[in-house]
């Protein structure tokens, strides 16, 4: 058998890599991660840590207005320049972090970019690793519209470190980022203007919920162009503006583009050793096997219908840590997924939606105006809508919410959904009283 340098080389550090790479490195694996970026990738830097730091003011913010007549506190605002150097201090530690406890296992962090260079070598600078087995976690990036005038867009890693917020912001594209987004900008006081390239947004999100968010966004300033396609950007003074095919401008200070993100595959020689993968991202079998058999996928990076987040990324790490481990020979099993768009109110959920209902007899839908519920008048919410799915035997199999708080509500249903709980089971979960989850379960 090759004697190599390596057991396993990951290319990239974020949640693909990460959370699988500390257990296995202290099962006696000979690791190398190789990162290009900041040591802990997208989610830790670029993505959900600081977009949460500089939300939390923004939902703090809607809570006192929720609550105005009993904290008549005056002109409550956000400092955004604050908020900024509040994210980060909050998150600029993570990469040390992250390294300290990499190192701490004997893993050797190599910063460069990795390029394959054969199915069992990897190149990074001058070096060449040697390694049984490779794991390509390299993540996405943003997409650019391709305009005249793209170089005028900014990207999301762009808005999460703004000093300022412009005074005024368009946002392409109405998915995730555009929707956090728009709602960060507005709450900080720019004049927001949102260009949809279609009808819908937030597609995959239940629309009745999306349009009230749409709604209340609207009161409070934003502007949502609908079915625009933009053609061109041009810079006049300070400030850029947009057309579309009909001529119409838009112009604003700072524009984000946010219409999507697109894996990283090209550049490091996965044509050179036969990886295959399309415009989705790398074509992985349920082993996370790529088209070489001795290269593993795990993260952003795979074509794959799960939704590119987070804890898919750190079930896909931990998922190979074990197969390399020898814990496991069977296929991934995914478990249910949920999530959210950190808007305000949120939008969450998990497991089966209304809308992907195929035999309609076999299904309950069950609605809730969640505000008729006094708990969930102690914060005086504005917005509160759910709707859970129950099958032909009364398990709960999905759920979605519109609230302040949807996201703890999905999270607290998310056991009886995966678990299959019956309702014996569900009866025997004690929750505390009051709270979100005893009020939450009591409507399964
Ligand atoms: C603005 C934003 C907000 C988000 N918010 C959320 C959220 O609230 N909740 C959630 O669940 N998900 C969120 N996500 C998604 C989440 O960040 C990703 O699902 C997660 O980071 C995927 O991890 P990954 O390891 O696959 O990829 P990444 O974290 O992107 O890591 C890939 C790494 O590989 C490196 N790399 C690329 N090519 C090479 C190479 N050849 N050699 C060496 N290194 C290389 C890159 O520099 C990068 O650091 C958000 C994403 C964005 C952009
Ligand atoms: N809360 C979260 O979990 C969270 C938050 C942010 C990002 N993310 C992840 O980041 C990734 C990317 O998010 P995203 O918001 O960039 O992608 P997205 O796919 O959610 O949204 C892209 C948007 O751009 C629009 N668009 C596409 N082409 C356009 C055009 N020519 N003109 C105008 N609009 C156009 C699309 O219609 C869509 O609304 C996703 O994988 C998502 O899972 C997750």
């Amino acid at each position: 058998m090759a004697e190599y340098d390596y057991d396993v080389v990951y290319l990239g550090t974020g949640h693909g890599t990460f959370d699988g790479v500390i257990p296995l490195a202290k099962r006696g694996k000979r690791i190398a991660v190789i990162e290009d970026g900041t040591i802990g990738g997208t989610c830790s830097n670029y993505g959900c840590n600081p977009k949460i730091t500089l939300d939390a003011p923004v939902a703090m913010l809607r809570s006192l207005e929720n609550m105005r007549d009993v904290l008549p506190v005056k002109d409550a605002h956000i400092n955004w320049a604050a908020n900024q150097k509040h994210k980060q201090a909050v998150i600029g530690g993570i990469p040390d972090l992250k390294v300290s406890r990499m190192e701490a296992v004997g893993i050797e962090i190599i910063n460069g970019y990795g390029i394959l260079q054969d199915r069992h070598t990897v190149r990074v600078g001058d070096r060449q690793l040697s390694t049984d087995k490779i794991v390509v976690a390299t993540g996405l990036r943003s997409h650019h519209l391709p305009i005249e005038g793209t170089e005028l867009f900014h990207v999301s890693k762009d808005f999460l470190a703004l000093e300022e917020m412009p005074a005024s912001v368009i946002v392409i594209g109405a998915g995730y980022i555009g929707m956090e987004f728009a709602t960060q900008a507005n709450a900080a006081g720019a004049k927001v203007t949102v260009i949809m390239h279609g009808d819908q947004a937030l597609k995959g999100f239940k629309q009745s919920y999306v349009e009230q968010i749409i709604a209340d966004l609207t009161k409070r300033g934003v502007t949502f162009l609908r079915n625009v396609s933009l053609k061109k950007a041009e810079k006049i003074g300070n400030q850029v503006v947009v057309t579309d095919v009909a001529d119409v401008q838009v112009t604003a200070d700072w524009v984000l583009d946010a219409t999507g993100r697109i894996p990283n595959v090209e550049g490091f020689g996965l044509d050179v050793v036969g990886v295959a993968y399309n415009k989705n991202g790398i074509v992985v079998n349920d082993h996370l096997q790529t088209t070489v058999d001795n290269i593993y996928a795990a993260g952003d990076v795979i074509d794959k219908t799960q939704p590119k987040l987070t804890p898919t990324a750190i079930f896909e790490s931990k998922y190979l840590m074990h197969l390399f481990a020898g814990d496991t020979t069977a296929p991934i099993d995914y478990p249910v997924i949920p999530s959210v768009v950190f808007t305000s109110p949120r939008i969450a959920k998990v497991g089966l939606q209304a809308d992907q209902i195929t035999a309609p007899d076999k299904y309950q839908i069950e609605t809730h105006d969640v505000l008729k519920n006094w708990y969930r008048n102690v914060m005086n919410e504005q917005f509160g809508e759910n709707e859970l799915i129950f099958d032909d035997q009364h398990y709960l199999v999905g759920a979605t919410e519109m609230s302040d708080y949807a996201e703890q509500v999905i999270g607290t249903l998310l056991p009886a959904i995966e678990l299959g709980l019956d309702s014996e089971q569900v009866e025997r979960m004690i929750h505390i009283f009051p709270s979100l989850e005893s009020i939450t379960w009591e409507q399964i």
